[in-house]
């Protein structure tokens, strides 16, 4: 469901509240606008609020507001304040909401989009140009951090933008985690593993990605907590489905299926070699059980296999 939702964010200006009426119209969808819900619950402007209450008064709403939507479970379109993605509370909040997209905006076009506007308050001073400049500068990281999907709008027509959120959004972001040894492929034990080193693997995966018009993110390690860590870490990313090749913790890290086990999307775990046929300590997968399906013994077309099972191929 989450996957389904969109979060548009970025400066003032960029275009979040028109580009998410339009988008709602289009994947037909609800649309909610922060402001608006901010503005309907005080029964004032965001001028007014930031007159009669002023700006820390308006972001305690922002966020108060953030949290119980994302306790809503509610399905559709987002937009928010330019201001939003500033707190990083609010950027994992956003992130519950669904995929984050940034609309990246260069000051000149903020600027052109927006002078005479008098319904932003923080703009409302001798030297808009300036002000622009300096606020979106300090704001470009948070945004860039707290984003799944970058578009950038300066000089497109509405339609085209769209038309970029839509591909980015369909995209399914895959992670695959391979574990001790993997990186070793090409060297260790070739008559198990075969010839082809560990760039090969990378490289079929991202040809993967593109054929299919995914995003596939590859991490490796060695270590056990690092694996864990990066699963974790999927909880919150975005991440709709994960492969894994566990190599030999496979058969005892009962700390590593724990954490695959919290995690909801679709996983298969993943092995080159036929596990089963092999020696009486490879034939237990502990992980086995909190996976969605096993690939083994398919050298290493089991990984694009497992990817066509996330996409649901
Ligand atoms: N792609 C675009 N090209 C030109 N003008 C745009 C585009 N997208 C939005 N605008 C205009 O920019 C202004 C700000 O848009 P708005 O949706 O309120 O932005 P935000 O909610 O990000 O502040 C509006 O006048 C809107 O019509
Ligand atoms: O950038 C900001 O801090 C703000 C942006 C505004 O929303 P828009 O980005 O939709 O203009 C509104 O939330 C408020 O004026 C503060
Ligand atoms: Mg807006």
């Amino acid at each position: 469901m989450r996957s389904r939702n969109v979060v548009l964010i970025g400066f003032m200006g960029s275009g979040k509240t028109s580009v998410g009426l339009r988008l709602s119209y289009r994947l037909r969808l609800p649309v909610e606008d922060t402001d608006r819900l901010i503005e309907r619950r005080e029964g004032c402007s965001i001028s007014e609020l930031f007159a009669e209450k002023g700006e820390e008064y308006f972001r305690r709403q922002e966020t108060e507001l953030l949290r119980e939507l994302a306790e809503r479970n509610y399905a559709g379109i987002f937009s928010v304040g330019g201001g939003t993605p500033v707190r990083p509370e609010n950027r994992a909040l956003l992130r519950r909401l669904g995929k984050v997209v940034l609309l990246r905006i260069k000051p000149e076009t903020v600027y052109d989009r927006l002078k005479g506007d008098t319904a932003r308050p923080l703009l409302q001073c001798a030297n808009p140009r300036e002000r622009i400049r300096q606020l979106l500068e300090s704001r470009q990281e948070a945004y860039e951090d707290g984003a799944d999907v970058i578009v950038d709008v300066d000089g497109k027509e509405m339609e085209e933008i769209l038309d970029e959120i839509v591909k980015e959004i369909n995209k399914m972001k895959i992670l695959v985690i391979n574990g001790p040894n993997l990186n070793f492929l090409g060297i260790r034990e070739k008559s198990v593993y075969g010839t082809q080193d560990y760039q090969y693997l990378l490289d079929m995966i991202q040809r993967k990605a593109e054929d299919t018009g995914s995003e596939i993110t590859v991490f490796q390690s060695n270590h056990e907590g690092a694996i864990i860590d990066r699963i974790q870490e999927a909880y919150s990313d975005g991440t709709e489905g994960i492969v894994i090749n566990p190599g030999a913790y496979t058969h005892y890290s009962y700390a590593i299926r724990d954490a695959l086990a919290s995690i909801t999307v679709p996983k298969v775990e993943i092995h080159i070699s036929d596990i089963t046929k092999r020696e009486d300590f490879r034939k237990v997968s502990v992980t086995a059980p909190v996976c969605d399906r096993q690939i083994y013994g398919q050298g290493l077309e089991g990984y694009l296999q497992a990817v066509d099972f996330i996409l649901g191929r």
